[in-house]
């Protein structure tokens, strides 16, 4: 498709120029505001399955010029939700050096330093994530908070490799790993909304599952996530530092945000 970007000409506030369903309704990512927040104790707990993958098989680490994602095994999928959801990808959100705010999601208006996204597709009713990534009930994504503080030893297992994607279209195979380890220990706080991709096209098609608790990386982690990848190709005379790829906060409309949790 068309090409966009964060920044410049390209940039969000006109992406619906070219995906129409970025200037449409139940658009993520949003603030998690007060009002908006609505408790519901009928809020089922998300179970992972098979998120334990061996470090015998590979996956393949990517860095497609907006982020940098990480394939993931279709036999690791979610319950909990109302129907089952498998694995296809993970990746990241972050902000920049000189800006360390570059989450999606804020809670209360505060944004964190980066957001990790798992997303994962309705394999009881679609065959793989691209038929059923824009369908009303076609995607499930995972939203983890990082903040700066603690040495993350599982955010190394892939972030030690990203050398090795430094330009857009560059791709590493790396030892999978337990994924599990990536997610925040306690899984039991989230914020549950109805929403889109944050990316172009921009499809209304995601059930957004935004854990309460966020997971913590080193600074040393961080920069190396904002400093080391570009967006431009290999070769490019001006190579462009991939960094502030976050989609703004957007109008909530009349959706509430469902939550397990009380104060
Ligand atoms: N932020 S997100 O979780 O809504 C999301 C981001 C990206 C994305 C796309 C390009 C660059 C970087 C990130 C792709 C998807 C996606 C999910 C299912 C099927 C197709 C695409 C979902
Ligand atoms: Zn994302």
């Amino acid at each position: 498709g068309a090409k966009w970007t964060y920044k410049g000409p390209d940039g969000e506030t006109n992406w619906s120029k070219n995906y129409p369903y970025c200037g449409g309704v139940f658009q993520s990512p949003i603030d998690f505001e007060p009002e908006l927040l609505r408790y519901d104790h009928s809020l089922t707990q998300i179970e992972l399955l098979h998120y334990n993958l061996s470090d015998k098989e590979l996956l393949t680490l990517v860095n497609n010029g907006h982020s940098v994602q990480l394939s993931l095994p279709s036999r690791m999928s979610l319950s909990g939700l109302s129907h089952r959801y498998s694995a296809a990808q993970l990746h990241l959100h972050w902000g920049s050096q000189s800006l360390p705010a570059g989450s999606e999601h804020t809670i209360n208006g505060k944004r964190f330093p980066a957001e990790m996204h798992v997303v994962h597709f309705n394999s009881d009713k679609y065959p793989n994530v691209s038929v059923a990534a824009d369908r009303a009930d076609g995607l499930a994504v995972l939203g983890v908070l990082i903040e700066v503080g603690r040495f993350n030893p599982a955010f190394d297992r892939f972030l030690t490799y990203i050398d090795g994607i430094k330009y857009k279209n560059q791709t590493v195979k790396i030892p999978a790993f337990n994924i599990r380890e990536l997610l925040p220990d306690q899984l039991d706080e989230f914020y549950r909304y109805d929403g889109s991709l944050t990316t172009p096209p921009c499809y209304p098609s995601v059930l957004w599952t935004v854990f309460r608790t966020p997971i913590s990386i080193s600074h040393t982690q961080f920069l190396g996530l904002a400093t080391t990848v570009y967006s431009s190709t290999v070769g490019d005379d001006s190579p462009v530092t991939l960094s502030g790829n976050y989609r703004r906060t957007q109008n909530p409309g009349d959706r509430t945000v469902l939550v397990n949790f009380q104060e």
